[in-house]
């Protein structure tokens, strides 16, 4: 299952590099499907294509320069032409949870930032509700015991992020807290109630910020739009 996974996460990204023109500058995700949507972006850019990226993560970053993707960044850049991002849950609005990796603030100033945004994953984040995947939500490390009650007040049992027996810090300097609900019935509800909390710098919920969808499964890379009517 998980070498098919891994298959299914390629296809996807394979399918999303169609969508990329000469001369864009691209948001580039961050996970294990982005790492090889980097990988052929890499090989075309040595066949000659010409674009930029910014990379929505360090491991993005490490990757994208060993592949020899050039990068840019906000100094140099008003909007990207397009982001491809992969995710966690996807729901049937291309509501999203993700977070996962722990860089959700950058990934969503990137796809922010876009013009248009592509979701590439396997079938297995395609969820009918999201709440499975624990919700990532980044917290200030001031207090941050406080937040996490206000934060349970909404129903969550939360786990603060733990990596290699350490607190994990992200690349803001933030702690990250996962958080369990029963379901999320109304994403872009909770997500406003989680952003007007003290203490809470970002949610992994994104809300309203993706065009296309590809998911991948046993039979090939499906392109879902949000306008069905320019389904492929
Ligand atoms: O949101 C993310 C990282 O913060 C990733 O996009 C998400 O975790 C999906 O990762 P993968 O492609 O490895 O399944």
């Amino acid at each position: 299952m998980v070498e098919n996974q891994d298959l299914y996460k390629k296809a996807a990204a394979e399918k999303a590099v169609e969508y990329v023109e000469d001369g864009m500058v691209l948001g580039l995700g961050s996970g294990t499907t982005v790492y090889w949507l980097l990988k052929r972006l890499g090989a075309l850019v040595d066949q000659g294509l010409n674009i930029k990226g910014i990379p929505s993560s360090l491991r993005t970053e490490g990757w994208a320069k060993e592949f020899g993707i050039p990068l840019t960044d906000f100094s140099e850049v008003e909007q990207l032409d397009l982001a491809i991002d992969g995710a966690d849950e996807i729901d049937p609005d291309f509501q999203l949870t993700k977070g996962g990796g722990g860089s959700l603030v950058r990934e969503k100033l990137v796809n922010a930032h876009a013009k248009q945004v592509i979701i590439i994953a396997d079938q297995s984040k395609m969820v009918a509700c999201l709440g499975s995947f624990a919700l990532p939500v980044e917290i200030v490390q001031f207090a941050w015991q406080r937040t996490v009650d206000k934060i349970e007040a909404f129903g969550a049992k939360s786990v603060l992020r733990v990596r290699d027996g350490e607190v994990f810090v992200s690349n803001n300097g933030n702690y990250i807290l996962d958080c369990a609900f029963e379901s999320i019935e109304d994403p872009k509800v909770l997500h406003n109630e989680l952003k007007l909390l003290l203490g809470v710098v970002e949610t992994g919920l994104f809300i309203d910020m993706t065009d296309r969808v590809i998911l991948a499964g046993p039979g090939g890379a499906q392109v879902i739009n949000k306008n069905e009517d320019d389904s492929v």
